[in-house]
């Protein structure tokens, strides 16, 4: 019997809570969650997932792996709170963006810590996760939290200082996507569909491309230089991304991101 305890109980904590018991990681049972003080919250999880919400504080002691899962401006005072709580050699695994491992050894005084960058489609088993460790993490317990991470979807690891990116880039990809999801509705209900019917139509669209992206043999601007007639509809398309600074947009978005990232190391 397992004891997994997760500190912070919002969108990524359920998220890893659905797709860890879904992939049969972990039961209900061996699942503990904690927040700071919204009861309602935990009543659902434990409502809706089995999960325990309610015990005492033998479990920090006891518990196999603890979950980091607060905003990342809770982080110190969530630590703070934690620390009396648990003994160095308790596991560490962190999702929290740009809170680095040193702050975290530093404010936790534990030993072992993983810092992972998951996205939220860890529910369905499709995260796009980075992972990176601290050197007292043997080999043996990397390949456990590589194991957890593949659990629910790919995981690959990097140097701590490339989560940054990792966080810009998938850690907050899902959102622009379902970002542009939502012009595409906008838009194409505009061009005369019915929003569902846009919603099946670029769906398909996106898991057929990414699809080809994972299992061809070319570059992207190859694939999509083959859709691309001349003097066709997606030439005229690819024209008005253009004018409108696409590619600035883009650049500047993961610049952003990657920058908070860094900021929000280097502010604790
Ligand atoms: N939402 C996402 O897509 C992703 C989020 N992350 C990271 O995961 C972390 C959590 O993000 P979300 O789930 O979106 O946040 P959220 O705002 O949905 O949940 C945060 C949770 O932390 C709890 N909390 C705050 N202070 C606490 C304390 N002192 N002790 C115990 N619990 C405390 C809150 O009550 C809440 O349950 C963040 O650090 C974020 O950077 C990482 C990857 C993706
Ligand atoms: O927006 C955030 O800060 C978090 C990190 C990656 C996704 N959500």
């Amino acid at each position: 019997m397992k004891k997994i305890l997760f500190i912070g109980a919002g969108s990524m904590a359920e998220a890893l809570i659905q797709g860890w018991i879904k992939q049969k990681v972990f039961t209900a049972q061996e699942i503990y969650v904690t927040n700071r003080s919204d009861k309602d919250r935990l009543h659902f999880l434990h409502d809706t997932y089995g999960v325990n919400c309610n015990f005492d504080d033998a479990i920090y002691q006891n518990a196999d792996l603890i979950i980091l899962a607060m905003k990342p401006k809770d982080a110190i005072a969530a630590m703070r709170e934690l620390k009396p709580k648990i003994t160095e050699q308790s596991a560490i695994l962190s999702i929290l963006a740009g809170i680095a491992i040193a702050t975290i050894i530093e404010h936790l005084g534990a030993r072992l810590v993983a810092r992972v960058m998951p996205n939220t489609s860890a529910t369905i088993g499709m995260s796009a996760s980075g992972i990176a460790f601290n050197d007292k993490v043997t080999a043996e317990q990397r390949s456990t939290f590589l194991q957890l991470l593949e659990a629910v979807g790919s995981v690959i690891e990097v140097n701590e200082d490339q989560l940054h990116a990792v966080t810009a880039l998938s850690g907050s990809g899902p959102a622009y996507i379902y970002y542009l999801m939502e012009a595409f509705e906008r838009v194409g209900t505009k061009v005369g569909l019915p929003k569902d019917t846009v919603r099946l139509l670029m769906t398909q669209t996106l898991a057929g491309t990414a699809e080809m992206l994972k299992q061809s043999v070319d570059e992207p601007d190859v694939l999509r230089r083959k859709v691309t007639s001349p003097g066709g509809t997606t030439e005229a398309g690819i024209k008005a991304l253009e004018q409108y600074h696409f590619n600035e947009a883009i650049e500047a978005c993961i610049k952003e991101a990657e920058a908070r990232s860094r900021l929000l190391a280097n502010s604790k």
